[in-house]
């Protein structure tokens, strides 16, 4: 016979059953969320709903009182939370508290030490109530208390609810820890990067920032002026012998702008074959011609909102220039086979290490199209125009070629020296090339005057400063250093007689594989 104390079989696997549930639900909230918030009010309502543990409340600290204040609570009005206030000691939960020790009122009517502050009798049932509190602990140290309401008549054994509201206490303590935990480790950061946000605000408008290393007046010329134009949309034609840094300043120009955040899109003018040049900087509609399966757009519309990079703009064949000066004076495209103009915001930079008027002279450029672009023209100065920039240059590349090939190899004094004196035709490209070839055919650290000068002897030779026309021989220079690349198997030789026939290494110098070098060998008959 079952009594009212005794609870039936069955009753009782529902009473587990319901526990297990709390325990699976608590396991989920845990899982799906760190919100301290959302995770201690959900376990005292799981707590009130699944087991009659009502009108739970998580005490804790209050630093700006001094004293201990409801800080969570499930089925509370927000007078009764505001009323739970209590120093160390006071009161049944102020006890536990100060104990640490579990404190379970039986009947909070015949309890004297039991406060009744936050709610009163009137707004509890009318049967005896229980109360329980928990210590809420922390690496043994007491932080809080977890206290609940309970009817003290009801089929749950009291031993039962104490076992549950320990692990509840145990969960809520660790919660408030994470929590802690990230939001130290959040400011921690915050302050770092705070920190480096400055140290890097504070930095001299750095050329550094933007990969663009020197020191000398006239390359922070150029600087300040791409700085000044930078925030507004006027053309820039950017002018230089090969290898001076157009690219890297057309990109720097673009990062200092209000459009860093929208594409940048280099079109080298003179790798695009004549009859792609239009599909390609406009784009096309699908069916336009054959193999136009798909509507495409065009360089122009790829960089909307951004910047375009014409690259190489004097290589640009005639038809193709007065296309271009279609676009750059209406500010729209047209994709071929399309019916509509197409607005488009893109700042135009614009480069080339020719002698524009020169090709205009010979009928090769057209003069409105020159004026169009030569809106602000900037330029970029040869290396051996400002040999104080050689060393920095040598630091900073040296720095990432050891960084890449995992060597460490530096340059003895002297070894730096043949590089400040030697003209540079091609400018940095060939400056970086050179460390390069230093770095791989290193054989120890420190790379000796010797070593330069070999390598520099098999660069093409010509001395610019010798010519009668210092600027059209540095371009042809350039050419020529271009040229001497173009067989390979003159490169495969140069590169293994300076390796003293070691194929890897060779290889490396020619940034080919091992395979793709002996593939080639075998091509070449070699
Ligand atoms: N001031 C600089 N500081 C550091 N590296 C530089 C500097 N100027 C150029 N370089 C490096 O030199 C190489 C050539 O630069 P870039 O391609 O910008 O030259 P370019 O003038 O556009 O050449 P080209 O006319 O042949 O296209 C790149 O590797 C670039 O990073």
């Amino acid at each position: 016979m079952a009594s009212t104390h005794k609870c039936p079989r069955a009753t009782r696997e529902d009473l587990r059953e319901e526990e297990f549930l709390l325990q699976r639900e608590i396991g989920k909230l845990l899982s799906k969320s760190l919100d301290q918030d959302l995770v201690i009010r959900e376990m005292l309502h799981l707590l009130s709903e699944l087991l009659g543990l009502n009108r739970g409340r998580v005490v804790l600290h209050d630093p700006g009182q001094g004293d201990y204040c409801i800080q969570y609570a499930y089925g509370l009005t927000r007078e009764e939370v505001a009323r739970g206030r209590y120093a160390a000691g006071e009161g049944v939960t102020g006890q536990v508290i100060r104990t640490g020790e579990i404190a379970i009122v039986q009947d909070i009517d015949e309890a004297p030490g039991y406060l009744q502050r936050a709610v009163g009798r009137d707004h509890l049932p009318r049967e005896t109530v229980s109360y329980i509190a928990v210590p809420l602990l922390q690496e043994g140290r007491i932080i809080g208390a977890l206290g609940v309401h309970r009817l003290r008549h009801r089929a749950r054994a009291l031993a039962d609810d104490l076992q549950i509201l320990r692990l509840v206490s145990t969960l809520v303590a660790q919660t408030l820890r994470l929590n802690q935990l990230v939001r130290e480790q959040t400011a921690r950061l915050e302050q770092e990067n705070q920190a480096l946000r400055h140290a890097l605000e504070r930095q001299a408008p750095g050329l550094g920032v933007y990969g663009i290393v020197g020191e000398s007046a006239a390359l922070h010329r150029v600087f300040r002026h791409i700085e000044q134009v930078a925030a507004t949309n006027a053309t820039v034609l950017l002018l230089g012998e090969s290898g001076t840094g157009k690219e890297l300043f057309a990109r720097a120009l673009h990062l200092m702008s209000p459009r860093r955040d929208a594409p940048f899109v280099k079109v080298n003018c003179g790798a695009i074959p004549e009859n792609l040049f239009e599909s390609e900087l406009f784009g096309y509609e699908k069916g336009a011609f054959t193999g136009a399966n798909a509507s495409r757009p065009g360089r122009f519309e790829q960089a909307s909102g951004g910047t375009i990079f014409l690259d190489e703009i004097g290589d640009l064949p005639l038809p193709m220039q007065v296309k271009l000066l279609r676009t750059l004076q209406e500010r729209t495209v047209e994709r071929i086979g399309g019916r509509k103009e197409i607005a488009i915001d893109v700042r135009i930079v614009a480069a080339t290490n020719l002698d524009l008027q020169e090709r205009i002279r010979e009928g090769r450029f057209r003069l409105d199209l020159y004026y169009r672009l030569n809106v602000i023209p900037i330029h970029l100065p040869a290396l051996r125009d400002r040999r104080e920039d050689i060393p920095p240059l040598v630091r900073y590349h040296l720095n990432q070629i050891n960084q890449a090939y995992q060597r460490n190899v530096n340059l003895s004094p002297e070894a730096l020296q043949r590089l400040v004196d030697y003209p540079w035709p091609g400018n940095i490209r060939q400056l970086r090339n050179v460390l390069e070839r230093l770095a791989v055919l290193a054989e120890g650290t420190l790379i000796q005057p010797a070593a330069v000068e070999q390598v520099l002897g098999g660069e093409f030779r010509t001395s610019v400063l010798e010519s009668p026309e210092p600027s059209r021989a540095a371009s042809e220079t350039v050419r020529d250093y271009q040229l001497v690349q173009q067989s390979d198997r003159e490169r495969i030789e140069r590169a293994l007689a300076q390796t003293r026939g070691n194929k890897s290494r060779a290889a490396q110098l020619l940034h080919m594989t091992l395979r793709q070098f002996n593939y080639r060998m075998k091509l070449l008959n070699m």
